[in-house]
């Protein structure tokens, strides 16, 4: 068998039909050895569809996967001991500790006793559950029933894991502390698949990101070369006195060859580079015109998710 060393996951023309509705739409990506992958989407997207077929949960209606370079349909088995799965599915058992769902998962994936209780403690510790190690976790907060779970999918070590929506229910801080977590699982080389709703956490932690909508993949990229689909960064300034106006969108029209907007004495114009920003100022300041405000903003996730998703919902 040829196995592309260069990536963790291979979907090629996945599509999943559910009766009369197209979930997933002819998708085709690839996820690289050690990046982080964000799924995003709004509600229904199609996100956990496609984590449900590429960890072998759900059969394709068409299309294939291949997980380090073997095909999820032909090789369910092998397939499903390569990763650690945790979200929407996980099925830890909630009358009884945080320690006992440890030692139950470790024995079911082989481990003996010993090796499980070692184990266990590892993730205890690593997940900062200790303390409440023996509590029934029926009392356990969001964060913490998040922990324990990332921490049962984590128990065989998995070099790749697929987080469904990690946070979705979390308060800030809470989730803050699980984006460090992710953090910290990718320093140590896994490579991560995740699913949000979340805009400003596929920002945070995503290398790349898939946007899907409506099961199509709509683009594909990092961050900043998503954000860059969308148009640069924008300057904006206030001028002192409305009767330069004119002027100084004239002065500036002709330094960057575009049309600048202009609104009573505010002028918005598109920057390549925010290097452009200075060479502005001194023109501004050579014609003598004064500005009392500046700013300069970046496009958001937000930007980037109304600008590909417009017109479609
Ligand atoms: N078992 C099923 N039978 C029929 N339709 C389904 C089934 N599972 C999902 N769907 C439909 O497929 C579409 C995609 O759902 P999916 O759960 O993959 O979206 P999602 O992006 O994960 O959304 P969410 O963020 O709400 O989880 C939805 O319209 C959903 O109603």
């Amino acid at each position: 068998m040829i196995m592309n060393e260069e990536y963790a996951i291979e979907i090629n023309d996945l599509t999943k039909v559910f009766a009369k509705q197209t979930a997933v739409d002819h998708v085709s990506l690839n996820v690289k050895k050690g990046e982080v992958f964000g799924l995003l989407g709004p509600n229904g997207a199609g996100k956990t569809t496609t984590l449900r077929m590429i960890t072998t949960l759900l059969k394709p209606t068409s299309g294939s996967i291949k997980i380090f370079g073997y095909d999820t349909q032909k090789n369910d088995k092998l397939v499903r001991s390569m990763f650690g799965l945790t979200g929407q599915y996980a099925s830890v058992d909630e009358d009884i500790s945080a320690r006992e769902n440890l030692m139950i998962f470790s024995r079911l994936n082989g481990l003996t006793h010993s090796e499980a209780k070692k184990r266990t403690n590892e993730l205890l510790e690593e997940f900062s559950l200790q303390a409440s190690a023996d509590k029934s976790i029926s009392n356990f907060s969001g964060g913490m029933r998040r922990r324990l779970d990332l921490a049962v999918s984590l128990i065989s070590r998995p070099t790749l894991i697929f987080l469904d929506e990690p946070t979705t229910g979390l308060d800030p801080r809470t989730r803050t502390q699980m984006w460090d977590t992710i953090r910290s699982l990718v320093e140590q080389g896994s490579t991560i698949v995740l699913t949000t709703q979340y805009l400003e956490e596929a920002d945070e932690l995503a290398d790349r990101i898939a946007v899907i909508d409506h099961g199509k993949l709509v683009s594909i990229g990092s961050p900043a070369e998503l954000k860059a689909q969308v148009g640069g960064a924008k300057l904006q300034l206030e001028l002192l006195n409305s009767q330069d106006t004119t002027k100084a969108a004239s002065l500036i029209d002709d330094f960057l060859h575009i049309k600048t907007q202009a609104k009573k004495q505010t002028l918005t114009a598109p920057l390549e580079d925010t290097k452009q920003v200075t060479e502005i100022l001194n023109k501004l300041q050579e014609a003598a015109i004064s500005i009392v405000n500046l700013s300069v903003e970046q496009p958001s996730m937000d930007d980037v998710f109304f600008a590909l998703t417009a017109g479609k919902n």
